[in-house]
């Protein structure tokens, strides 16, 4: 009975606590609505916020309120967060566009960072998006961003295309068959899709899809041969380069969104960094034969685009299995008395090589040239031969070459070159 009482009595007033606690509430409530109305007392379609935050780019005649308030309900979906996916977003989320959804599949990485601005040394190994959003709401907190962890094709775009009505796409990806997959999706719903590209100290921005003009495939009916296409992994990139791209990506998106003139639609803005060059291409204007904005497409809905080009949505180097398990081994296996031959280009050789190893680059091999020479030197170096490379292609590719030439030697592949090398033997020789 007592028990019961106290029971009653607690809950009572546990009762009277909560009462208590809401009227505090909303009395916090009722004062923060004083306050709001009091700060934007002044203010029209704009809070008080907005108004100082966005000041700088609304005395533009151009922005002004209207544009302010375009950019707030604006919808962006940007795939890709690296070298040209984080400046975009970084300009983007800083004007106030509203909703950004966020699409990478892949983890920071240290040789990301001399471009990939959003990510800093405690990102490394986080989730891009993760890393990005996180970044960017420290830099605007008013704007929704939307982080998605996944790799962008036919599945999951025309998912995230049904669901939201974006009005711009950026491409911020590096490769042919995610470029066909986003231009094919922009077409197929009425999007404009802002692309760009960058490699070395070039890069390239175009507006496809935008008030009746061309589209990608109009002006690429069919991909490039892979191996013709150079990834930033290899070829190499100086940070501004994307950068610019990048951030010229999130301009041309505030334009469309502002409905100001002059997008870059029709034409290819070239942007050479060694000679700091742009010029305009005007591009040939939308194609009749177009296979998916013609005046008859056959692609009505979206494909199996690694299939269409033949390489993998991804710029990673996948690996090539040429030689026969007898004339390859592990790099924890290596025999340390035999000549190693490093045919990586003279230039990665300078960035780090194993101590006994020598240089003769695969594109000598390759174009027959010093094939006598290089012959001679092997054959002066015994009956047995180490060939590596960074990864183990090129030097499966390079005894293929050589075989033909050594009828003597044995040519013996260090499988996954030195990427397997730190891996399995030394983790002090750097992969990048
Ligand atoms: N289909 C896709 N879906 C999701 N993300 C993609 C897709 N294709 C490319 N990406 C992402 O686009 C980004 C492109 O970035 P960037 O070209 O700067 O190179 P990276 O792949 O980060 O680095 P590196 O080429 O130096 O290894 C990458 O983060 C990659 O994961
Ligand atoms: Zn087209």
């Amino acid at each position: 009975m007592c028990d019961g009482d106290a029971k009653i009595c607690t809950l009572e007033e546990e009762i009277a606590e909560l009462r208590r606690l809401l009227r505090d509430k909303e009395e916090c409530l009722r004062a923060l609505k004083i306050e709001k109305t009091l700060r934007n007392k002044f203010s029209g379609d704009l809070d008080r916020d907005e108004v100082v935050r966005y000041s700088r780019q609304l005395l533009i005649p151009e922005v002004g309120v209207d544009g302010q308030v375009a950019l707030k309900k604006g919808k962006v979906l940007i795939i890709g967060i690296g070298g040209l996916g984080c400046p975009a977003s970084l300009y983007l989320a800083s004007a106030g566009v509203g909703e950004l959804t966020l699409v990478d599949n892949d983890v920071v990485e240290i040789s990301n960072l001399h471009r990939q601005v959003l990510h800093d040394e405690s990102t490394v190994g986080i989730p891009k998006v993760l890393s990005a959003c996180e970044k960017l709401k420290k830099i605007n907190p008013n704007i929704k961003l939307i982080p998605k962890q996944l790799h962008a094709n036919s599945e999951t775009v025309k998912l995230l295309l049904e669901e939201n009505q974006f009005d711009v796409v950026i491409d911020g990806s590096d490769n042919v068959a995610t470029r066909y997959l986003l231009n094919d999706a922009c077409v197929l719903n009425g999007v404009p899709l802002v692309s760009g590209s960058a490699l070395q100290f070039e890069g390239q921005l175009t507006v496809y899809n935008y008030k009746g003009g061309p589209c990608y495939r109009c002006l690429f009916p069919t991909p490039p041969p892979p191996e013709t296409v150079t990834s930033c992994g290899d070829g190499g990139v100086l940070g501004p380069v994307p950068g610019m791209i990048g951030v010229l990506q999130a301009l041309e998106t505030i334009k469309i969104l502002t409905k100001s003139e002059g997008v870059v639609a029709g034409r290819l803005m070239t942007f050479d960094g060694a000679d700091l060059t742009f010029r305009n291409i005007k591009l040939r204007p939308r194609s009749a034969t177009c296979a998916v904005c013609g005046d008859n497409p056959t692609v009505k809905e979206l494909i199996d685009y690694e299939q269409f080009c033949g390489s993998r949505a991804d710029d990673k180097v996948h690996n090539i299995s040429i030689l026969g398990a007898d004339e390859q081994i592990k790099p924890d296996k290596l025999d340390e008395r035999l000549l190693i031959v490093d045919v990586r280009p003279e230039l990665e050789y300078r960035m780090c090589h194993l101590p006994n190893s020598v240089n003769i680059p695969y594109s000598k091999i390759q174009s027959g040239k010093a094939l006598d020479a290089i012959a001679e030197s092997l054959n002066r170096n015994g009956q047995e031969v180490y060939v590596l490379c960074r990864r183990g292609n090129d030097s499966q590719r390079a005894i293929a070459a050589l075989k033909p030439h050594l009828p003597g030697v044995k040519l013996i592949n260090i499988k996954g070159g030195l990427h397997s090398y730190s891996k399995l033997v030394d983790d002090h020789f750097p992969v990048y």
